[in-house]
């Protein structure tokens, strides 16, 4: 294969790129590859009017009559305006007074097409109810009453007829280039480990890609469905010859079954040590990918493409790699560095609300235990700093996995930390109960949901243990909450999580070790904790 695909648009849209013109025009087409090749959402404003109605527009013109049709479009257009994506209107869209309006200001590109070539590409298409019956007439006399209004409102004009949509787009590109943004230079977060490597964060690093992966002949991308457009546009960037492997979803991949069929794969493939894997996904994708590429033929290359917010602040980073088995979380793995981290923050605009709380449990984690400025950005601005690739968003990432860099630098294989000394253990924040959780949950739960009732249990074992005080204990529920995080868990399952808990890898014989704050930012941990101590902190997390 040869590189010939673009991973990223080299410019972003900052404010939406509206795309008018006659029905057959090629708004839907174009508007998709200027799409893909801008790294941004299209849309197409006749399906969002009909999935809010849930009706054809064809019946909502046959039942409601198009001065009906024409409001919901107006409402929809405005409500589009404030999306950073290329959006196609409908054909008579810009004849609406309001719409004509608040087109003033935006990039709005004309696709011209003459009517008999609009005619030839709409055929007898009976979803235009303004074409029903003689096409052809129907459409010229469409042209001759819109064509002032498009050329009024156009901002730049494409004539389409000789031209294939690949062309087009390029013509519009070619058009729009000055209103786009620079990429912003990605930052490169260094990891001084046993192998350094540099973490890329921003938009648009995944176009480093082909870079890391250099000549390297054979190349597998693991990935879940979701990110499988990704994995095809990966492919035909790289000139190594890639197998895509689609793993289940989430945490379902962090098994042994997955792991298994992973090696058949690089088998059959003829993987050797000269070649390469990549992680496209969140946490437990690179999880699983980072330890399929640390046990075949005992260790190859490997580049995690995080796709999550928490796999950006932590999965990634760090080469903790493994799976989870019945009897609890990542019990069995491996340290195995990445050779890079691409934090490409573009791909977290598909995540779900859901996700981005997730994610932001282990940004708040970083900021207990080391860079408070996160929880006082977090804290300023919950809902801006929830706004995926946001600027709020993107600097508690930034400044999460230097956290990570920082500890994992000194400490990749996580030292047993002392009372004075801690390493590594420390980003285990929280996580003591909330793998317990994880497990007790069949790893239904998100990670992040899990870890965030973990730190509002450590907390309540600092205070009671005088390590903290009040303010900084409340401070963890208080804003946890605001994220949209759960913070408490079910009272009566205590005795099941603690005997979970024994399995807990920072343990030492019987002895039960817990990160734990002595201050803000002053992680510590804490051995043999009295058991009526920590159940008194179970309950009154609960309550
Ligand atoms: N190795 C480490 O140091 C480390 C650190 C923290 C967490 N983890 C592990 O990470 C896992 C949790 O990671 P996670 O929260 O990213 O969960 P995840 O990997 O399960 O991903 C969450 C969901 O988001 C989907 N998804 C991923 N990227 C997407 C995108 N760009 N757009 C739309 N959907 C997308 C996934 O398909 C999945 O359904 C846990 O297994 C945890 O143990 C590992
Ligand atoms: O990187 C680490 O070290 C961490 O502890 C980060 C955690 O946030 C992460 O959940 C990790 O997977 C936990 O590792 P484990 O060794 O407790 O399984």
């Amino acid at each position: 294969m040869t590189a010939t695909t673009p991973l990223s648009g080299t410019r972003h849209l900052t404010a939406p790129l509206i795309l008018i013109g006659a029905p057959g025009a090629g708004k839907s087409t174009v508007g998709r590859l200027l799409a893909e090749r801008l790294g941004c959402d299209f849309i197409d404003a006749d399906e969002v009017i009909e999935a809010r109605e849930g009706r054809t527009v064809r019946d909502i013109f046959a039942y409601d009559g198009e001065p009906a049709f024409r409001e919901l479009e107006r409402v929809v257009t405005l409500d589009l305006l404030d999306r950073a994506a290329v959006i196609g209107l409908g054909g008579g869209a810009p004849m609406t007074p309001a719409i004509q309006e608040a087109l003033a200001g935006h990039t709005v590109v004309w696709l011209e097409v003459a009517a008999g070539h609009a005619a030839d590409r709409v055929g007898l298409n009976v979803a235009r109810p303004l074409l029903l019956g003689n096409v052809r007439g129907q459409m010229r006399k469409l042209l001759e009453a819109r064509l002032p209004t498009y050329a009024a409102l156009a901002t730049h004009r494409v004539a389409t007829d000789e031209l294939t949509p690949d062309q087009v787009a390029d013509a519009v590109i070619d058009l729009v280039h000055p209103t786009l943004q620079e990429p912003a230079m990605p930052e490169a977060i260094d990891v001084h480990a046993e192998h350094p490597y540099s973490v890329l964060v921003g938009p648009g690093t995944l176009a480093e890609l082909p870079a890391l992966v250099g000549d390297t002949r054979r190349v597998a991308v693991l990935h879940p469905a979701a990110l499988a457009d990704v994995a095809r546009r990966i492919s035909a960037a790289l000139s190594a010859e890639t197998a895509l492997v689609e793993l289940p979803d989430g945490e379902q991949a962090k098994t042994v079954q997955v792991l298994a069929a992973c090696w058949d794969r690089l088998a059959e493939a003829g993987f050797t040590r000269s070649d390469l894997v990549v992680g496209l996904g969140g946490g437990a994708t690179t999880d699983l990918a980072g330890f399929v590429a640390a046990s075949w033929l005992r260790g190859i290359r490997f580049v995690t493409v995080p796709s999550t917010v928490l796999g950006m602040v932590d999965a990634a980073v760090g080469g903790k790699t493994g799976i989870n088995i019945p009897a609890g979380k990542n019990l069995v793995g491996a340290f195995h560095e990445p050779i890079g981290v691409l934090c490409d923050t573009d791909l977290l605009r598909t995540l779900d609300q859901r996700e981005l709380r997730s994610g932001m449990a282990e940004v708040v984690k970083c900021g207990f235990i080391s860079d408070p400025r996160i929880l006082d950005l977090v804290e300023a601005d919950v809902a801006d700093a929830l706004v995926p690739a946001g600027e709020r968003q993107t600097e508690v990432i930034r400044r999460g996995i230097a956290v990570k860099a920082r500890v994992v630098s000194d400490d990749l294989r996580e030292r047993t930390s002392t009372a004075g000394a801690i390493g590594r253990e420390q980003l285990n924040y929280g996580h003591t109960l909330a793998h317990a959780i994880e497990k007790r949950e069949h790893f239904q739960w998100r990670h992040g949901e899990a870890i965030s009732v973990g730190m509002v249990f450590v907390a309540e074992v600092a205070r009671r243990l005088g390590l903290v005080d009040d303010a900084l204990a409340d401070r963890h529920r208080t804003l946890l909450e605001a994220v949209g995080l759960p913070t408490r868990y079910d009272a009566d399952a205590w005795p099941e999580l603690r005997a979970t808990m024994a399995l807990d890898k920072k343990n030492r014989g019987t002895t039960l070790r817990l990160v734990v704050l002595r201050g803000l930012a002053e992680p510590t941990i804490a051995e043999a904790v009295d058991e009526d101590l920590l159940a008194e902190a179970y309950a009154a997390t609960c309550r």
